[in-house]
């Protein structure tokens, strides 16, 4: 099968720097996604956007290249709740890599079961109206109860101005809940104004919530962008970035969203995004837990 891509889709940075910041040994890049290649891995008839491929192999070079150790694979959109480019990955990556997988209520335990075998720890419930279609908060009430006896979490992703509506219906899951792009907040407002305020009583009041503090390059609005060696990219997101990392050291996550679908005016040179990791975690100690302790936990809680 080929496929088209959508009109303006900007493909991933062909040939990223080696990043100036050394990631510590062990680091995990704990938000990343593969598409396709959609003559192996049809993307959904239900997708939003068709995307460029960006294959397993591109991603683990990327990997590699960035001085990681691990990846976590999530489902991105434009594959629906069919999982297997990314379960391939996982399988494919020699225990480096663990999945976030899509769902439906239909699927059975053995379904279930083969996807815990294959790496899958967690379930994504998106809530962002451009990437997909409503699903009843019962029918992710029923998955999150199942999934939670599996060991997994929840990872949501949502727009700021939803958190009131989505507020009780967050803190119900049963599951530790990991919060894509920290709810992305707009950047434009104060970092200490009652938007992003929420977010910090989200994470204070619910000690099972987790952040990833990670897309800067989606968030920002005054840049700089992550091009041409720009050491202090996207400076408008780093007083939100590193309040989550001080204020909840032991719930922030950072993945470098490669292959970045969706974005519209720049595509970031991906060793770059990693130079933006000390601005937001300033010490060894942050960076040690943001990088390896949380995802391994997480993610590895075996090792
Ligand atoms: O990659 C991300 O995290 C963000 C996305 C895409 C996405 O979530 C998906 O397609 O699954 C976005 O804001 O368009």
């Amino acid at each position: 099968m080929t496929f088209t891509k959508t009109p303006g889709w900007l493909d991933w940075y062909a040939d990223p720097i080696k990043p100036r910041f050394q990631v510590p040994a062990g680091a995990v890049d704990a938000h990343c996604h593969v598409f396709g290649p959609g003559a192996q891995f049809p993307f959904a008839p239900e997708r939003k956007y068709t995307p460029c491929d960006a294959s397993k192999d591109q991603l683990f070079a990327l990997r590699d290249r960035l001085g990681f150790a691990r990846n976590v694979i999530v489902q991105a959109t434009c594959h629906g709740a069919d999982n297997r480019a990314m379960v391939d990955a996982c399988r494919a990556s020699g225990g480096k890599a663990r999945g976030v997988a899509t769902v439906k209520r239909s699927i059975s335990d053995s379904e279930l079961q083969e996807l815990h075998e294959a790496g899958v720890r967690g379930v994504r419930f998106n809530f962002v109206k451009r990437l997909v279609d409503f699903t009843p908060k019962d029918e992710l009430m029923e998955i999150a109860g199942r999934i939670h006896k599996l060991g997994w979490h929840v990872v949501i992703y949502f727009e700021a101005v939803d958190l009131p509506e989505l507020w009780d219906f967050f803190t119900a899951l049963p599951t530790t809940v990991v919060v894509d792009h920290m709810g992305r907040p707009d950047v434009s407002k104060p970092v200490d104004g009652p938007e992003f305020e929420l977010f910090l009583r989200f994470m204070r009041e619910h000690g099972n919530v987790w952040s990833k503090v990670s897309c800067p390059e989606r968030l920002s609005v005054t840049g700089p962008r992550a091009l041409d060696g720009e050491q202090a990219a996207y400076r408008d997101v780093v007083p939100f970035a590193r309040r989550v990392v001080e204020a909840f050291p032991d719930r922030v996550l950072w993945g470098t969203d490669w292959p970045h679908p969706n974005l519209k005016d720049h595509m970031p040179d991906d060793g770059l995004l990693v130079d933006f990791i000390p601005h937001i975690a300033p010490t060894t100690e942050l960076q040690r837990k943001l990088l390896v302790d949380n995802p391994m936990r997480l993610y590895w809680p075996e090792e």
